[in-house]
């Protein structure tokens, strides 16, 4: 193999900068990090780059605790600050804070130079209002006002403690806070410590296909990672954040792929209080520890609860279709009489206590809580579908109009598959009704 040295030379993706990055760490940590990887460019940012060859199993970079950045290796006086009830998130956005604030000073000056500058960040958290009617249609909106309003909450938490220290915290506004606590988000690995900042490791990108992930060894105090599969000379050096979909992909770490096998969906699925049994429907469902909440809209009342849907990877019915949870719900929903509710609620004590698990005997009532869910998945389908048509229109930041489509049509294939195994579901129920 071609000495890292001559590669390092050659490779014109690398840059002087992102090589001193690399010594800097090694000098920090006394030890080498790694003798395969090199920090270089690539279009998802900075990215690894192999200057060897690689082996599947081959250990490719070590990182010692001692050169990671946790809420604990903070100076005591701003540990009373981390001491605050605050996320994980918080607390380090609020360490990286105080390193920002000390400037070149910092021991940690190479390493938080090096991170994104606001404006580089794509969290839905930074989108504008118009750019977040593009993804209107998917679950990620709504928590995206939940998650802008979890940080300005936890960032009132923070100012009261940075009053406390102005010498460390001058100036600091919720927009730095975001972007720290974005940072955080995008880049931090859970570990021992809560959460750590891990030098070099965080310059790797993520494909969900990979089977590399970061490991944490508690005896010898480092964050490891291992090769999945070979990798030439210069090749990208990849791993897995996590088995994450698009909307965790979007909200925490500001992108969105374009197949993603992870992908998901939000369901809500809900009785309004115009059913005139909906009261002991949602006690029925109470009873069996399924929790609804409330909500209101057009000044009617609804009591529901959401679920998670996956891709259903087979319409014919092998596989594992649809959540069982839910499939219960619209039988319970279905139910247009007191006499039929007694009836799931006997069968549920009778078998193992869950409610609704097993086809309802009327064959007629069963088809009919499948179209339920399939007329809900048929106006998603449809309203995704006229949400990504829109998307063709839109004039702005082609970054995020990209990620709102991946989004989007990543949701709806979900959402298609989910229909057409109901269609499966509700036409061999009826064909198998023909014969009986
Ligand atoms: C841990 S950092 C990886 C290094 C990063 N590229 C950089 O420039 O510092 C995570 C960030 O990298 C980017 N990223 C990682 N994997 C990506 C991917 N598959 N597609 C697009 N962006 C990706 C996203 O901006 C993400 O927030």
């Amino acid at each position: 193999a071609a000495s890292a040295a001559t590669v390092n030379k050659n490779f014109s993706r690398l840059n002087q900068e992102s090589t001193e990055f690399l010594s800097w760490l090694q000098q920090k940590a006394g030890l080498e990090i790694s003798s395969t990887l090199a920090v270089g460019n690539s279009v998802l940012g900075r990215s690894l780059f192999a200057i060897d060859i690689i082996k599947a199993g081959d250990c490719i970079l070590r990182v010692p605790y001692g050169v990671q950045i946790s809420p604990e290796n903070i100076d005591p006086e701003i540990k009373m600050l981390v001491n605050d009830d605050l996320s994980n998130v918080a607390k380090l956005a609020a360490v990286l804070l105080a390193e920002q604030k000390i400037g070149q000073s910092s021991e940690w000056a190479t390493y938080v130079n090096s991170l994104p500058q606001p404006g580089e960040l794509n969290s839905t958290v930074f989108w504008s209002g118009d750019e977040l009617e593009m993804i209107r249609q998917s679950h990620v909106y709504q928590e995206t006002i939940c998650h802008q309003a979890n940080i300005e909450n936890e960032y009132l938490k923070i100012r009261r403690v940075i009053e406390l220290f102005p010498q460390r915290f001058s100036g600091v506004t919720l927009d730095d806070f975001m972007h720290a606590y974005a940072l955080v988000a995008s880049r931090a690995w859970g570990t021992s410590k809560g959460l750590s900042l891990i030098p070099f490791a965080d310059f790797l990108n993520h494909d969900g296909l990979s089977d590399s992930v970061l490991l944490g060894d508690e005896d010898k105090e480092i964050s490891e990672v291992i090769a999945d599969r070979d990798y030439a000379v210069g090749e990208e050096v990849f791993i897995r954040y996590g088995k994450y979909s698009n909307a965790t992909l979007m909200l925490d770490f500001g992108f969105a792929l374009p197949h993603n096998i992870f992908d998901q969906v939000q369901i809500w699925m809900a009785v309004s209080e115009q059913d005139p049994l909906w009261e002991e429907k949602v006690e029925l469902l109470h009873n069996h520890s399924m929790a609804t909440s409330m909500t209101e809209k057009g000044g009617i009342k609804y009591h529901g609860t959401s679920f998670t849907i996956k891709e259903v990877r087979s319409a014919r019915g092998t596989g594992k279709g649809l959540p069982q949870a839910l499939r219960a719900i619209a039988r319970v929903f279905s139910m247009t009489c007191h006499q039929e509710l007694i009836d799931l609620a006997t069968e549920a004590a009778q078998n193992d206590g869950r409610l609704a698990r097993r086809p309802l005997r009327n064959k007629n009532r069963e088809i009919e809580a499948h179209r339920i869910l399939l007329s809900k998945f048929t106006n998603m389908v449809r309203e995704h579908d006229a949400s990504i048509e829109l998307l063709r229109k839109v004039n702005t930041h082609s970054i995020r109009k990209q990620m709102a489509r991946d989004l989007l049509t990543g949701e709806l294939r979900v959402l298609k598959s989910a229909s057409a195994w109901l269609m499966n579901y509700s036409t061999l129920s009826s064909s198998k009704d023909d014969q009986s």
